[in-house]
């Protein structure tokens, strides 16, 4: 998979070097590069904003460095599809991630201020496939938080990233449930028991606990989870 990301922060994906991100990049399983936005301007202060017509507190991402860094991005790609995080976009979950994880090429367009002109979206969507994504019903400075999460969520999802697939079945949102609690060693720990299901090493008996404990679990503290 390839990923290219358009901020006008990129030292902000400095991260994306490191833990299994970074081994996916190495073994080529991943190929990333960031673009800074202001590269693609042209005026001495390296302008990326104006202030919105129609008057309103806040800035507006102009359309011409987006325009020009997208020309870039896009040029000679083959079927890419563009993610813009957006408070208006279509909420990010463990469905769109897996989705997305079968991508060949994404795009990733940060915005900042009050948003990018929409001129942007309709003209990178004569261009390639373009979405809008939230992360949530919450609102962040910019695109770059929202993004290193996509990538995240994405990127452990690509087969050979995540040393033991086996690790992703059994996670939250897999099965649709929220994950078990989870114990290690020492068995008792300041007076606290681990299960004693747990210790048994009756897998049947196991499983049935951990699946019990996954419907208490949702029911608790996500029943939108287990409705219809
Ligand atoms: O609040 C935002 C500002 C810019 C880009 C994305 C967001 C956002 C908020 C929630 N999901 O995405």
């Amino acid at each position: 998979m390839r990923i290219d990301i358009v901020t006008i922060f990129p030292t902000f994906f400095d991260a994306l070097d490191i833990s299994l991100l970074g081994k996916a990049k190495t073994s080529g399983l991943l190929e990333l590069a960031v673009h800074d936005l202001r590269d693609f301007t042209h005026d001495r202060h390296r302008t990326v904003d104006d202030t919105p017509y129609g008057g309103g507190a806040g800035m507006v991402m102009k359309p011409e460095p987006w325009g020009e860094a997208l020309d870039e991005v896009l040029d000679g790609a083959e079927d890419p599809l563009v993610i813009f995080p957006s408070p208006a976009g279509e909420v990010f979950t463990q469905a769109t991630a897996r989705a997305l994880a079968t991508e060949q090429h994404l795009v990733f367009g940060c915005g900042r201020y009050e948003g990018i002109d929409q001129r942007v979206f309709d003209e990178a969507s004569e261009h390639a496939r373009v979405r809008l994504v939230s992360m949530g019903d919450y609102v962040l400075n910019g695109g770059e938080v929202a993004v290193m999460a996509m990538i995240e969520a994405i990127g452990r999802l690509i087969p050979g990233v995540v040393g033991n697939p086996e690790s992703l079945v059994e996670e939250s949102h897999e099965n649709g449930l929220l994950e078990y609690p989870s114990y290690t060693k020492p068995a008792v720990w300041r007076g606290r028991e681990v299960p004693p299901v747990l210790l048994s090493g009756n897998h049947g008996a196991i499983a049935e606990w951990r699946r019990e404990q996954q419907l208490e679990r949702t029911r608790r503290v996500r029943p939108d989870l287990l409705a219809d």
